[in-house]
């Protein structure tokens, strides 16, 4: 079983708290925030800087607040960490042939089909369906609810609002943000910001 510290102590770092216990991989040590809080029963071990303080446990990022952009990158980046760790809610449904990313996390009733592959420090909340032969880039979201029809790419660092459709084979650029409830029909090029169905850039 892995030591693994949660890095952020807000409402989706408690979501991958409960994701790491009920999957039975993980002893749960603590989590880092900028300042000093609460997470369930949790100890608070410090700011980022406390990671250097633990170099055999395993990492996870639990900071589900940044939009499309390199922001979660950037955070993963400065990190003082040697080994990330992917959690899978239990009640999540995983293709044996999909690839999951380190740093990755799946949340309750995601479905990950077969040949998908999610990049590393995703967050596949809960209920998302990732059809067959999907490829998510590093650092993207997809918002609860939302589906990725079968052979579409997202590109990295995207945030794919709650609800949304992206519909099968189109490839969606990178840093991109679709609004919730939007249905994305067509391939759309980096750096879009998307809205409406079907989903077209803001104006
Ligand atoms: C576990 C979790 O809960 S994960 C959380 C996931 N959260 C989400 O997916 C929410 C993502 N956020 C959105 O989609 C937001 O609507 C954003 C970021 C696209 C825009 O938010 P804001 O910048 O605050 O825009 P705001 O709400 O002020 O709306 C601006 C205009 O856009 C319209 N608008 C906002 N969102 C949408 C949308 N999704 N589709 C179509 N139009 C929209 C508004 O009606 C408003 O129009 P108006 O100027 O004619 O009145």
């Amino acid at each position: 079983m892995d030591d693994l510290i949660i890095i952020g102590g807000g409402e989706h770092a408690f979501m991958v708290y409960e994701a790491a216990l009920l999957s039975g991989r993980f002893r749960v040590l603590g989590f880092l925030d900028r300042q000093p809080g609460t997470l369930g029963d949790l100890s608070y071990l410090g700011t980022d800087e406390a990671a250097l303080k633990y170099p055999d446990a395993a990492f996870v990022v639990g900071i589900g607040s940044m939009q499309a952009g390199p922001a979660r990158r950037q955070m993963v980046g400065r990190m003082q960490v040697k080994r990330w760790a992917s959690v899978i809610h239990p009640r999540a449904i995983v293709s044996p042939s999909a690839e999951i990313g380190t740093g990755a996390v799946i949340m309750p009733g995601a479905i990950v089909n077969a040949r998908s592959r999610i990049g590393d420090h995703c967050i596949i909340n809960s209920g998302a369906i990732v059809e067959h032969d999907v490829r998510v880039g590093d650092c993207t979201h997809l918002s609860p609810g939302t589906v990725i029809g079968g052979g579409a790419e997202i590109g990295e660092n995207c945030f794919i609002g709650l609800g949304s459709r992206v519909r099968d084979h189109i490839a969606i650029g990178n840093d991109t943000l679709v609004a919730m409830g939007s249905v994305v029909t067509a391939p759309w090029p980096p750096g879009s910001i998307l809205r409406g169905v079907p989903a077209k850039p803001q104006g």
